[in-house]
């Protein structure tokens, strides 16, 4: 079978397509990039545009009307309900999950100066840090991730830092800027976060080509993290995080919603065979209600 794939126009995305071509059979796909509302409004903060799909919709039009059958997406980009007639069709391996910082001294999280300035747009990002330095001054920052590095790296641009997603600098040979790999006790990744989705028309013969991608470790820990989020609202905009992985036939969740200062931090963790993935986010969403999660989101 010969399938149409659409991706958006940015070089990760650009990256991410090709990628996922080159684990398919030769020849079993062509490629065609389509921009969506998210690459064309540049210079608003993502949390103030809002909106779900921001970055998906109109990948998901030309999948509804069969101009495309499948759309490669970061997975932490799409929303957790999928619309009648598509589907998640595969789920590749786990880069590496996690967030670094870039400071153009050289200087680590820790070693920045008092009231450090630090560009990021993400809620997430933005409690967590200021839950670990709450001096830092935080800034808003927009654009692809070349564009976020040059900003980052320019000697009289306004950011003495940011931070990125491993994953993106990875796939676009930006690791050698990475000044540190934070950890997770001080920045949680975002559910799905470093996760590459293959979204297609909801069609037995187009999943079953697909299948070649499909990880299933990968998609168990995403199903529980995916699953905590949607429990609590979905959109990639909340300062909300979660984190989970498999160790033998053990799944272990851990997730967090802040206030926007960071001043106040709800964590949750546990465990469960990774069958039950959804029932676990289910149970940590619960749980993390139980402290006042929804309160915190409101
Ligand atoms: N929101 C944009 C976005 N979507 C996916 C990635 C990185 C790749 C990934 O997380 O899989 C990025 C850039 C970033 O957050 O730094």
């Amino acid at each position: 079978m010969r399938l149409r794939f659409g991706t958006r126009g940015s070089k990760l995305a650009r990256w991410q397509t090709d990628h996922v071509l080159s684990l398919l059979p030769e020849g079993s796909g062509e490629i065609e990039v389509i921009q969506t509302k998210g690459d064309r409004v540049l210079d608003t903060p993502l949390p103030l545009i809002g909106g779900k799909g921001l970055f998906t919709a109109e990948l998901e039009a030309a999948l509804h009307e069969n101009r495309i059958q499948c759309a490669v997406h970061s997975l932490k980009d799409l929303p957790t309900e999928q619309p009648t007639g598509l589907a998640i069709g595969a789920i590749l391996k786990r880069a590496p999950v996690g967030d670094v910082l870039v400071s153009r001294s050289g200087k680590s999280l820790l070693d920045l100066p008092h009231h450090a300035t630090i560009g990021t747009s993400s809620r997430r990002r933005a409690a967590q840090l200021l839950r670990a330095r709450p001096d830092l001054q935080l800034l808003d920052i927009r654009g692809n991730v070349d564009t976020r590095i040059q900003k980052a790296l320019d000697p009289s641009g306004p950011y003495d830092a940011i931070l990125l997603a491993h994953a993106g600098l990875e796939r676009l040979g930006y690791s050698a800027t990475i000044t540190e790999v934070l950890p997770f006790n001080v920045l949680l990744p975002a559910p799905g976060q470093g996760a590459i989705a293959v979204q297609c028309r909801d069609d037995a013969a187009i999943i079953a080509a697909l299948a070649p991608l499909h990880d299933t470790a990968t998609a168990q820990a995403v199903t529980a993290e995916r699953s905590f989020l949607a429990a609590l609202g979905g959109g990639c905009s909340l300062p909300l995080a979660a984190y989970a992985y498999l160790e033998g036939s053990t799944l272990t969740l851990t997730a967090r919603v802040l206030s926007l200062d960071g001043t106040r931090c709800i964590e949750v963790t546990g465990t469960a065979s990774p069958s039950d993935a959804e029932a676990l986010g289910a149970q940590l969403a619960d749980d993390a209600k139980a402290q006042g999660a929804t309160e915190l989101l409101g």
